[in-house]
């Protein structure tokens, strides 16, 4: 029988060399994997890091630009301005010296010497160098390049040989004459056109901070560049200052029990703004004329040093001695949290509080008490600027005018014997005589004179110093506090618990800011945080006096002009938003209050606030709310510059004029843009309807407020 065949038996002991093969070829597939893996991860990491520099290349950040910057040495500018030669000097800022230089290739420079050991100077050459570096545009200044020698900086810029507009309006022999509607026309497209490009160009955008007349500079073809970026800012992502901002002011609003039926959400576009309650419109004219000088100053973007390449720039790093690591060191603040009792909260109300009082107080009062009190209403220029930021500019006329009612005033009485007027009415504010006569004086010397002339005084003529004190405060009671005077108890009630300490919630997450003065570099005196130091702007004003001989020493911008250079400032009285500062957040908007001011003044040729010869005049001291004023008596005309005459296109400057009172809203959100600005102002897009307490016939009620004289007394 055949045998039968099985198949063999699989081995019990597996093949070790298949085993092998078979690990072998996991292991491949496993390591692959993860080899792919791996670099798919590394290939998105790489992407990412990839799109996030690209991102940051691009303008204002183009990493480029910087690098362009030319590094001059210490010896070509001392050769191209003549060893800084006074008689090149150009201007002079908060911040350093501008000299005209000529480069070895025959190119004008504007070269801006900082001034050394300043903390304001080294944060403007770091806001330069990083904001306004990385910034092209025809609508903005150049920077061309900057040096650095030892513990000296400067900048160098495109040189504008028409200066500033500040200089061509009001600067001595100035063109203001010449400067006809058409070329005012275009400076006010060729800022809104720079503000466009700040704004909706530039990615991030940037938020300039500190639009004025002397950031505006002017080229041989008087078309308009913005410059100093010293206060600007770089706006970042996932920023609401403004919804933030208003819901404070919303808040606050609600508070007072001034009601504007403004919904958060309201689009950026302005609409007719609905009453649900009575709007208390003195209140509104008061907040929304009122200036901001805020002493915050934690939000300026500071640029860290150590970020640039210091290598490729050539730069030593040696030359940087002295600059905080983190770039930190400029900071003027402190947030310091245990001092939150020497601070207010953010209130417009503040600035809303009755000051005849005060003026009642000082009348009756003998004059060594009206000393007192003078220093009383100093006191209150602390708080008031502490936290809250918040100045009037009818407190500034106000106090200027404290100042100014001195019967030894020398110039005040020669005003009154010169002129028949003026003697009728006793007591008038001579700024424009003194304008003329005075200047390079020192505005502290008034305040600081005047009280010890007062003491002679009180045994020659006290009776009269009274007298005409008294007539000064009825006068002005009646001609600019009366609205504002006739506050409810809801208000004052919430200032005796604002003096007592009361604390409104405050978005800004509790943060209090500890207010130092700076000295020099990296030095601060600590007791200037007591609330019960008398902070005068005239301290400011005195330390800059020194430096600088302004033409516009005693006009009212002299205000803005120097309280703008004065330390841990930021921007400019009169030109600066309602919210900057108290809330914290610099906007767009923001800039686009300054615009609106900005465009008052070109178009009145006058400075935001001026304090004129005659009462009547007086009424127009401060420019938007006159500005309002004319708007609600619907002639807004009337603020046209008279020395245009005739010469004026009236459909622009009615345009200009309402753009402008838009762009004043209190509410940032109700401003417009700067898009829909520059479209208005192309003649592009219709300008919305102004907000009704703008309009010419608002309700009698609000009207019944207010006791100005009718308009055919205004001159
Ligand atoms: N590029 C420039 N070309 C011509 N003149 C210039 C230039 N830059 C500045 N100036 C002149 O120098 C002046 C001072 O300029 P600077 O920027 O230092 O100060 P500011 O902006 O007027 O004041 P602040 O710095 O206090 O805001 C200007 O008003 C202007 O007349």
């Amino acid at each position: 029988m055949p045998s039968r065949s099985f198949p063999p038996n699989p081995s019990p002991n597996p093949n070790p060399h298949s085993i092998l093969r078979t690990r072998v070829f996991f292991l491949a597939i496993t390591v692959s994997a993860s080899a792919l893996i791996l670099l798919a991860l590394f290939f998105f990491l790489f992407y990412l890091w990839y799109s996030l520099v690209d991102r940051s290349r691009t303008s204002p950040f183009d990493s480029s630009a910087p690098l362009k910057l030319q590094r001059f040495s210490y010896r070509e500018l001392k050769s191209a301005t003549n060893v800084f030669n006074e008689a090149n000097s150009i201007g002079r800022g908060g911040s350093g010296t501008v000299f005209r230089g000529i480069l070895r290739d025959g190119k004008s420079v504007a070269v801006k010497k900082l001034d050394a050991s300043s903390l304001q100077a080294e944060k403007e050459f770091q806001n330069e160098l990083q904001i306004l570096g990385g910034l092209r545009s025809p609508f903005v200044v150049s920077l061309l390049g900057f040096c650095i020698e030892k513990k000296k900086r400067f900048l160098v810029y495109e040189y504008m040989p028409n200066r500033s507009l500040q200089e061509s309006l009001f600067g001595e022999g100035s063109g203001g004459l010449n400067f006809n509607w058409d070329r005012r026309f275009e400076i006010i497209l060729d800022i809104a056109r720079a503000l466009a490009f700040l704004h909706l160009e530039c990615d991030p955008p940037v938020i300039h901070g500190d639009i004025k007349p002397g950031n505006v500079l002017l080229g041989s073809d008087h078309r308009a560049k913005i410059s100093d970026f010293g206060l600007s800012r770089i706006k970042t992502e996932g920023e609401f200052g403004i919804e933030l901002c208003s819901q404070e002011l919303w808040k606050s609003q609600e508070l007072s029990g001034n009601l504007t039926a403004v919904p958060l959400e309201t689009p950026t576009v302005a609409t007719p703004l609905e009453s649900t309650t009575e709007v208390d419109f003195a209140l509104a004219l008061q907040a929304s004329s009122s200036s901001k000088n805020s002493k915050i100053d934690y939000n300026v973007k500071t640029f860290n040093l150590n970020s640039l390449n210091l290598n490729t720039n050539g730069i030593n790093e040696n030359d940087l001695k002295g600059i905080d690591a983190k770039g930190k060191g400029v900071s003027t603040m402190d947030f310091a949290g245990e001092d939150w009792n020497k601070f207010v909260p953010y209130d417009y109300e503040l600035c809303s509080i009755d000051h005849s009082k005060e003026l009642n107080f000082n009348a009756s009062l003998p004059i060594d008490d009206l000393m007192a009190s003078t220093k009383q209403w100093g006191k209150d220029w602390w708080w008031r600027q502490d936290g809250s930021g918040e100045l009037c500019s009818k407190d500034y006329v106000m106090e200027w005018i404290g100042s100014q009612i001195c019967p030894t005033n020398p110039d005040w009485e020669d005003e009154k014997k010169n002129s028949p007027e003026k003697t009728n009415l006793g007591n008038l504010t001579q700024i424009d005589k003194i304008e003329d006569e005075k200047k390079g004086s020192n505005f502290e010397e008034l305040g600081s004179v005047c009280p010890k002339k007062i003491e002679k005084k009180e045994t020659r003529g006290g009776k009269n110093c009274k007298k005409k004190h008294r007539k000064m405060q009825e006068w002005w009671k009646e001609e600019h506090l009366a609205e504002i005077s006739k506050k409810g108890s809801k208000l004052r009630k919430l200032e005796a618990k604002w003096k007592k300490g009361f604390k409104i919630p405050h978005f800004d997450m509790g943060r209090r800011f500890r207010i130092r003065k700076r000295s020099t570099f990296g030095e601060e005196n600590q007791n200037d945080c007591d609330p019960n130091v008398e902070f005068s702007f005239r301290k400011g004003l005195k330390k800059k006096n020194k430096l600088s001989a302004g033409s516009d020493m005693w006009s009212g911008d002299l205000f803005s002009r120097e309280l703008s250079s004065t330390t841990s400032m930021r921007g400019t009285v009169c030109y600066v938003a309602p919210e900057y500062g108290g809330c914290g957040y610099l906007m767009e908007k923001a800039d686009i209050y300054s615009l609106g001011v900005l465009i008052l003044v070109i178009v009145s040729g006058r400075r935001p606030l001026h304090v004129l010869s005659s009462p009547m005049k007086l009424e127009k001291a401060n420019l938007i709310s006159w500005c309002r004023h004319l708007a609600q008596a619907g002639n807004v005309l009337e603020l046209v510059d008279e020395r245009l005459k005739d010469g004026f296109n009236k459909d622009q400057a009615r345009l200009c004029i309402n753009l402008a009172l838009m762009c004043l809203q209190k509410m940032p959100e109700l401003r417009p843009d700067i898009g829909e600005i520059v479209k208005i102002l192309k003649g592009e897009m219709d300008l919305p309807a102004l907000p009704f307490e703008f309009s010419p016939s608002p309700p009698s009620k609000l009207f019944s407020r207010s006791r100005r004289r009718p308009k055919s007394d205004a001159e």
